[in-house]
């Protein structure tokens, strides 16, 4: 059989490179081709010594359309607004996708620019793409020719959420979500708010009720959740450098009980590789999940309020992006899930 061929846009950023180790270690070996537009010919490692020595194929190249045509699934890696214009080229070449940019998750131009504020790509492509959030749209999936991988915040979101939306457990109009990231998430590019001296011994609230990710979400619990939903989302940065946890809240409807909480969530993702889901009360940590494809789920009914707190953990550069990127392509070219995907968290 031809040897895959996968090519990374968007190489030296923070997905790119995790993308790029975890490619390196894939049992279908893959020769996996760096393309860079700002250091072509340079070589990743002088950036990134900790990749040093586990490939052979380690320089930058300049993106060309002619060397791409040649890939089997392409990952961009490049920030919101640019795959808008990279990527039709590609498409139209027929070359497979996984972009892990907003561009093309929110199905109604409109709202892309309302919420990017800036140009939505081309309706033709928004139509195609599908959602990537794997454990919900495998057939979707496998099909594909453009997978919009989901944002970091929604992914901790949804696979909390969903279940229970679904089910009619929760009230929709009453979701508050508390979401806190750690600084990787910002990318690799520094920025005043991510400078040490800002970030450090501090934590700080950001984009109050204008977060991007927040159309992301209430389309997705419409269409996999089946629910209207308009929630009120706020993030915060952490000093740590990997990690998400999400906070939810909700008003159980009448007649829920803790235990169906937890049967349907349960129930929900026994067949899941990469979901784990804890008893009622159980502390959760970013932590517990570093380094792996994880997301572990918990929660906690305060029986004076009636409300129900439901809380998630993930790595955003793992689950949040590159590692669900890698389980999607997995299931795009119908190779084992877990190939490639470290299983085992790293501690401490
Ligand atoms: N960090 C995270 O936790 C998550 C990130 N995402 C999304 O994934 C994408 C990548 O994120 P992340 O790795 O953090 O971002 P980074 O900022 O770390 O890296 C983005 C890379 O994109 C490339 N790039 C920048 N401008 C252009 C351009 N005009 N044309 C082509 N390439 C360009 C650069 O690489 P080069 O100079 O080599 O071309 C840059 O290193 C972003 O869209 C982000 O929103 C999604 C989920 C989580
Ligand atoms: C900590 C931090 O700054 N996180 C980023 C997440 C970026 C991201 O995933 O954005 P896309 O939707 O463009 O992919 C943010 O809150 O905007």
């Amino acid at each position: 059989m031809a040897e895959l061929e996968i090519g990374i846009i968007g190489a030296t950023g923070f997905s790119g490179v995790e993308l790029y180790r975890l490619l390196c270690s894939h049992p279908e070996k893959p020769a996996v081709t760096l393309f860079s537009s700002s250091r072509d010919g340079q070589d990743i490692t002088e950036e990134y010594p900790h990749l040093k020595g586990i490939s052979t194929n380690s320089t930058l190249k300049k993106l060309s359309l002619e060397h791409i045509k040649r890939m089997d699934v392409v990952f961009s890696c490049a920030p919101s607004g640019v795959s808008r214009e990279l990527l039709p080229p590609l498409l139209e070449a027929g070359i497979r996708v996984i972009d892990l940019a907003g561009d093309y998750r929110l199905k109604d131009s409109a709202l892309y620019e309302k919420w990017y504020k800036k140009p939505a790509p081309p309706e033709r492509w928004l139509h195609e793409a599908v959602y990537g959030l794997s454990e919900y749209n495998r057939e979707s999936i496998k099909q594909a020719q453009l997978i919009a991988n989901p944002g970091c915040y929604p992914t901790a979101v949804q696979l909390a959420l969903l279940p229970l939306l679904k089910n009619n457990l929760i009230d929709p109009l009453s979701l508050i979500t508390d979401a806190k990231s750690g600084l990787s998430g910002a990318g690799a590019s520094l920025s005043k708010s991510s400078h040490y001296a800002n970030a450090n011994e501090s934590l700080s609230i950001y984009k109050m009720n204008a977060h991007q990710h927040i159309p992301e979400m209430e389309q997705s619990f419409a269409q996999i959740g089946k629910s209207e939903v308009i929630m009120t989302f706020s993030t915060h940065l952490v000093p740590m450098t990997r990690g998400i946890l999400a906070t939810m809240y909700a008003d159980l409807l009448p007649g829920v009980t803790t235990e169906i909480i937890y049967e349907t969530l349960q129930q929900h993702y026994e067949n899941e590789h990469f979901i784990r889901v804890h008893q009622e009360n159980t502390p959760l940590s970013t932590n517990q999940v570093s380094g792996s494809n994880y997301c572990d789920i918990s929660y906690s009914l305060d029986e004076r309020t009636g409300r129900l707190t439901v809380y998630s953990v993930i790595d955003n550069l793992l689950k949040g992006a590159a590692g669900q990127a890698l389980h999607n392509m997995n299931i795009m070219m119908g190779f084992n899930e877990t190939s490639g995907l470290p299983l085992i968290p790293q501690f401490p």
